[in-house]
């Protein structure tokens, strides 16, 4: 199995420890950013993955290294739905990490809910946090993406129509195979100006999108296989890498 040179691949033993090594290379990753530029910019990702790479840096000493006050959230894609709901991916951020954060609020940006400013109306959500992408400064340094088990990155899924979508930032999601039907997400260019991408990948059920992804290179059939930035990482546990050609690198 050949990788190109921006991009590079991690499989550790267990989801655990993938959530582990992920949230101390999380860490990293925003102390680096900001030594050189005072801030640093992440995107969160929902989903069991995500969430488990939240849970992993709420429960690490190292997290105190980080300067939580100069640090920008951003996410990568939300279900429509009212403020505080379960389902949505920001309450499940606050409830997994956020909360225990000294963040600044003004550098949190959670996408609309479906009873926030813009409305019941997901076109006009997506336009709202399209608006305040257009403001924030540079790049992202890490973008994460959770991988689903049909190779759907963010909300952006096999074969619909917002995969294709390339004219804008964010984009409203509607009629999703996966519930809510309703969504938010960036877009592929959006995902694609980030610095550096991270896409995590653990358990069996993520095999086959795994293998599909890094075979593929049609992001409308496989849309992980096109979500890749400056530089590129993926995460895997050893079930997830179990379809893989070859592996290129392991770690334990
Ligand atoms: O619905 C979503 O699913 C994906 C993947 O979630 P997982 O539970 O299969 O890991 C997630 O990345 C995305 O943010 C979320 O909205």
């Amino acid at each position: 199995m050949t990788l190109p040179p921006n991009l590079s691949l991690l499989v550790h033993r267990d989801p655990e420890l993938m959530a582990q090594a992920a949230a101390a290379r999380l860490i990293t990753a925003i102390v680096d950013a900001q030594a050189a530029g005072g801030s640093a910019s992440v995107v969160l990702t929902g989903g069991r993955n995500g969430n488990g790479l939240l849970a992993a840096l709420a429960g690490s000493p190292a997290r105190d290294a980080v300067d939580w006050g100069h640090v920008d959230l951003w996410w990568g894609d939300e279900r429509f739905l009212p403020a505080g709901h379960p389902d949505r991916n920001y309450t499940q951020a606050c409830q997994a990490l956020l909360d225990a954060l000294p963040l600044d609020p003004a550098r949190v940006r959670p996408m609309p809910a479906s009873d926030g400013p813009p409305g019941d109306d997901p076109e006009a959500a997506a336009e709202a946090y399209a608006a305040e992408l257009a403001d924030a400064p540079g790049p992202f340094d890490v973008l994460l993406l959770g991988v689903g088990p049909d190779t759907h990155v963010a909300s952006l899924f096999p074969g619909h129509p917002a995969v294709r979508v390339t004219d804008r930032t964010v984009v409203a999601v509607r009629e999703a195979p996966k519930p809510p039907p309703t969504r938010i997400s960036l877009t592929l260019p959006a995902i694609r100006s980030a610095r550096q991408v991270w896409l995590l990948a653990a358990g069996a059920d993520k095999a086959r999108a795994a293998a599909t992804a890094l075979a593929a290179s049609d992001a409308v059939e496989a849309p992980a296989s096109g979500a890749f930035g400056t530089r590129t990482l993926w995460l895997l546990d050893q079930a997830a890498a179990a379809e893989l050609p070859e592996l290129p690198a392991t770690t334990a």
